[in-house]
């Protein structure tokens, strides 16, 4: 008997409508990936295709990268934990104040959501990064936020694999690492700026990558799925 393992792949359902979403999830199943439901999709289909998606037994990755005041984050990550959904997101510039904030809100949930932060965004790199007024590396600023989330209990980043082996060795296994910015061999870099192929990710001990357009903008994508699903799998020993 095959045993489907749960997939280290979650795929970012960048869609214009549930309509596009649904055709794009529907010869899936829930072992072959996690799918991530983003600011375009959320906000043209709304808290109901994550109830469907939800309802469909997929682990559900709410990616709305709140920041915002202490407050008004705390109250709307309990408010998108009532989607059931399996993971969520912030923005760890909001500062250590807004992260505790945020995971106070959800501690108190009997089944909270995984609540991890998000970085230097992977498409920036360095100067577009000290354009910002960060006087630093991208993946000196992204070891600090990590340092910041780690002190206010979240459960993991949103980084770049380029900065997972550092943050693995310095925050340990438990600390999540979710990278997107992950591009198969050959496939578009677009506009994302720290990027990596599936397999290296794995290697350099990311718990999951995220990747989008190799996928969904691909005649074939569960072609691409599976490919990706046996370069997570099949590492070298
Ligand atoms: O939080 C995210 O998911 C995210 C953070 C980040 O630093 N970079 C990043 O690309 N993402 C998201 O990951 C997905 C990457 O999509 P592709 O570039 O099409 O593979 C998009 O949905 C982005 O919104």
């Amino acid at each position: 008997m095959e045993i489907k393992m749960s997939s280290k792949l979650i795929v970012a359902l960048d869609f214009s409508s549930a309509d596009q979403a649904l055709e794009f999830v529907n010869p899936l199943s829930p072992p072959d990936c996690k799918l991530k439901v983003g600011f375009e999709l959320f906000v043209s289909a709304g808290p109901d295709l994550v109830r469907t998606l939800t309802g469909k037994g997929f682990d559900i990755f709410l990616d709305l990268k709140f920041h915002d005041i202490p407050n008004t984050v705390a109250s709307v990550c309990k408010e998108a934990a009532k989607l059931d959904v399996w993971m969520m997101n912030v923005h760890a510039s909001g500062g250590l104040e807004m992260m505790y904030a945020a995971h106070a809100a959800l501690s108190e949930l009997a089944c909270p959501p995984k609540l991890i932060a998000v970085s230097v965004l992977t498409s920036m790199n360095d100067e577009q990064l000290q354009e910002t007024g960060v006087d630093r590396l991208a993946k000196d600023q992204v070891f600090h936020l990590a340092g910041l989330a780690k002190q206010a209990g979240l459960d993991g980043m949103v980084c770049s694999a380029q900065e997972a082996k550092a943050l693995r060795q310095q925050f340990g296994d438990e600390f999540l690492l979710v990278t997107p910015g992950i591009r198969p061999v050959g496939a578009e870099r677009g506009d994302q700026s720290r990027v990596m192929t599936p397999r290296d990710a794995i290697q350099e001990g990311v718990d999951y990558i995220v990747v989008g357009r190799p996928i969904t903008q691909s005649s074939t994508p569960l072609e691409i799925i599976r490919q990706i699903n046996a370069d997570l799998v099949h590492q070298p020993v």
